[in-house]
């Protein structure tokens, strides 16, 4: 049997620092998933909507309210996973996309529903790439990130790891934005160890920050499930921390 592996890919990461998604991104996304896709079963959870949008329209005040939020999620997705399906396709990889909020989690009928909807995709040799569904969603783009979304997905499915694909090799002792001496934490099996550990400081197009980061170990280690954070901007990231090639930061009770 396959293992199973979600992988988060959040704004920043897509975005490469800029504020347009960058297709080689995608590009190198797709790369890594072509070796992967014969030892695990693959769910991506991608942030993006509203950065792909911005590359089209600006609708007033989308930085500030939420409906305007919403309006540029709901623009940005197709033309998101436009970018993923001729990427994707060039690879031989097939996708399919799903939008779940936050209260499909707490309905045991929704959360069956979207677990046999992945296994059925697996199956037919489809790879889900989830986001948030925003238009309906009052969490996230208020408040939230993908991270916890991911970690509510890696729980229903019992994956047997969540990587979370981030700007930075992991958490650190102190934020490595404002202090350059900052160590990274290479394990951590006790969140309450690690939480004063996070500085935020402004980012520009994601939502998360390392505190959702946390957040989501909170809900993989109360379930068993492995979390990484990884740095997407390093060469092959996904392979190389799997054969443990470069640093990153394991969660593991
Ligand atoms: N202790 C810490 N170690 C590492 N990063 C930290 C820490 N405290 C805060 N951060 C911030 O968290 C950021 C990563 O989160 P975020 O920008 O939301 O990424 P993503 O869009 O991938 O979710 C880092 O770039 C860093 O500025
Ligand atoms: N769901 C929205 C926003 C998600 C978001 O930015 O999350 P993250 O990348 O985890 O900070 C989108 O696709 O634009």
């Amino acid at each position: 049997m396959k293992k199973k592996l979600i992988i988060k890919i959040g704004t920043s990461t897509l975005t490469a620092g800029t504020n347009r998604i960058s297709f080689a991104v995608i590009e190198n996304l797709a790369r890594q998933i072509v070796k992967l896709k014969d030892e695990f079963d693959i769910v991506i959870v991608s942030s993006g909507a509203i950065a792909t949008a911005r590359q089209f329209v600006e609708i007033k005040g989308y930085n500030k309210h939420v409906d305007s939020k919403q309006a540029m999620a709901a623009i940005g997705q197709t033309r998101l996973m436009e970018v993923y399906d001729s990427v994707f396709s060039s690879f031989g990889l097939n996708i399919a996309q799903i939008l779940l909020t936050y209260r499909d989690f707490e309905n045991p009928t929704a959360k069956e529903n979207t677990k046999n909807t992945i296994y059925k995709l697996w199956k037919a040799d489809y790879i889900p790439i989830v986001n948030e569904n925003d238009t309906v969603s009052i969490e996230e783009i208020v408040l939230g990130d993908n991270d916890k979304l991911s970690a509510l997905v890696a729980v229903i499915l019992n994956a047997d790891l969540l990587i979370l694909v981030s700007d930075i090799d992991g958490i650190f002792n102190r934020n490595p934005h404002l202090h350059p001496d900052a160590e990274l934490i290479t394990q951590v099996s006790d969140l309450d160890s690690i939480k004063a550990c996070i500085e935020e400081k402004e980012s520009t197009l994601g939502t998360g920050g390392m505190s959702s980061k946390i957040h989501a170990a909170e809900i993989c280690m109360e379930s068993g499930v492995e979390m990484w954070i990884v740095n997407g901007q390093r060469p092959n990231y996904l392979i190389n921390a799997l054969s443990g090639t470069i640093p990153y930061t394991k969660f593991k009770k």
